[in-house]
C-alpha cells in the first residue's frame, strides 16, 4: 500500500528475446536456435529474478546471443563486401530515455556492452566506427582478433551471397539475422537491446536500423519496449520501432500495434521484418512478417519459445 492507500501496480518481471527475422531456416539448426533463444531468455530471467534492471536484464540476454556463432551479432556476424565484420547495437532506458549506441565496430565480442558504456560513460547517444574504437580501447574492453569473429559458415554465405547477386531487393534476411531482447523489471521500467552484423555482402560502412534509437528498437515506460528485427533499410525508412510503440499510445494492444506497423511496412516497401514488446504491466507480443522468426519469452516461471508461425510451445523454467 503507498501513501495514498493505493495499491502499487503489481509488477509481473518478463524478457523476450529474438533471434531474427528470418526466411529460411535449415531443418539441422532449428533445435541449436531453439536453444540459443531459450538460453538467452532463461539468462535476461535470472537477472530480473535476482532484482537486476530491464537494462541489466536485456544486455544480458543479448551477450549470451552475441556469444552463439548461430546468430548474426558478436561472433556469428555476416560479413561485408571486403570479407569484414561490422557490427551495430543499440540499448535504451524506458526509466528516463537513457540510450547507447555503436556502429560499424569491430574486434570486439560483445557490441551491446559498448553501447551500454556510451549510455552511461558519455555524455553522447551514439558512437561509430573509429571514434567507438578508441572510446572501447578507453574503457578496457578486450580487443578480439578479426579472425576469431568470422565464422567458416559466414565465410560460405558471402562467397556464396557474391555469386548468385542481381539486383538488391527489400527482401529479408536470407539467413538468421540480429539478436534483440526487451524486459520489464520488479520496479516497473523497462528496456530494450539490439545487436547485428547487418546484412551480408554489406558496402563498408553501411550502417542499419539496429543502432539507430527508434528504428531497431525504442523503450518508454509509459508506453513499452520494442526491439525490431528484418530489413534495415525498410525498418529505418518506417521507424519501425517508434511507429510501433505510437500506435500503443493511440490505443492499440501490443500486437495489434505490431501488426499494423509491420503491415505498413510491407505495404509501403515491400519490407519484411519482425518485432517482439513488452509494456510496464507484463503483457508482451511477439509477431514478424519474414517466415520465421526464433523467439523465447520467460515470465512467471514458464519458458514460452517459437521459430514458425503455430509452434509456440511453454515449459516450465529452470533458472540457471
Ligand atoms: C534479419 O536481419 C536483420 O535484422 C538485419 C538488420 N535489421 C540490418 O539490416 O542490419
Amino acid at each position: 500500500m503507498n501513501p495514498c492507500g493505493v495499491n502499487p501496480v503489481a509488477v509481473n518481471p518478463v524478457v523476450v528475446v529474438h533471434g531474427g527475422g528470418a526466411s529460411h531456416i535449415a531443418k539441422d539448426r532449428k533445435e541449436m536456435v531453439r536453444q540459443g533463444v531459450l538460453r538467452a531468455a532463461t539468462a535476461g530471467y535470472s537477472v530480473l529474478k535476482a532484482g537486476g534492471s530491464a537494462v541489466d536484464a536485456v544486455e544480458s540476454a543479448v551477450a549470451v546471443l552475441e556469444d552463439d556463432p548461430e546468430f548474426n551479432a558478436g561472433c556469428g556476424s555476416v560479413l561485408n563486401v571486403n570479407g569484414e565484420v561490422e557490427m551495430d547495437a543499440s540499448i535504451m532506458s524506458g526509466k528516463d530515455l537513457s540510450s547507447g549506441a555503436v556502429s560499424a565496430v569491430r574486434c570486439i565480442a560483445n557490441p551491446i556492452k559498448l553501447a551500454r558504456l556510451v549510455m552511461e560513460k558519455t555524455p553522447h547517444c551514439f558512437l561509430t566506427d573509429r571514434g567507438a574504437a578508441e572510446f572501447a580501447a578507453a574503457m578496457g574492453v578486450r580487443e578480439v582478433p578479426r579472425e576469431q569473429l568470422v565464422t567458416e559458415r559466414n565465410r560460405r554465405r558471402l562467397e556464396k551471397e557474391k555469386h548468385c547477386k542481381s539486383a538488391p531487393k527489400p527482401e529479408p534476411q536470407k539467413h538468421l539475422g540480429t539478436v534483440g531482447a526487451v524486459a520489464l523489471d520488479s520496479k516497473g521500467d523497462v528496456a530494450y537491446a539490439t545487436s547485428t552484423g547487418g546484412i551480408v555482402n554489406k558496402m563498408v560502412g553501411r550502417v542499419g536500423d539496429s543502432p539507430c534509437i527508434g528504428s531497431g528498437g525504442y523503450a518508454d515506460n509509459d508506453i513499452g519496449a520494442i526491439s525490431t528485427t528484418g530489413h534495415g533499410e525498410s525498418i529505418l525508412k518506417v521507424n519501425l520501432a517508434r511507429l510501433t510503440l505510437f500506435h500503443v499510445e493511440q490505443g492499440k494492444t501490443l500486437e495489434e500495434a505490431a501488426e499494423v506497423s509491420l503491415g505498413y511496412m510491407k505495404s509501403k516497401l515491400k519490407g519484411l521484418g519482425g518485432v517482439i514488446l513488452v509494456n510496464k504491466a507484463g503483457d508482451w507480443t511477439v509477431k514478424w512478417t519474414s517466415e520465421s522468426m526464433p523467439w523465447a519469452a520467460a515470465q512467471a516461471g514458464k519458458l514460452h519459445c517459437g521459430i514458425d508461425l503455430n509452434t509456440t510451445s511453454i515449459t516450465d523454467l529452470d533458472l540457471l
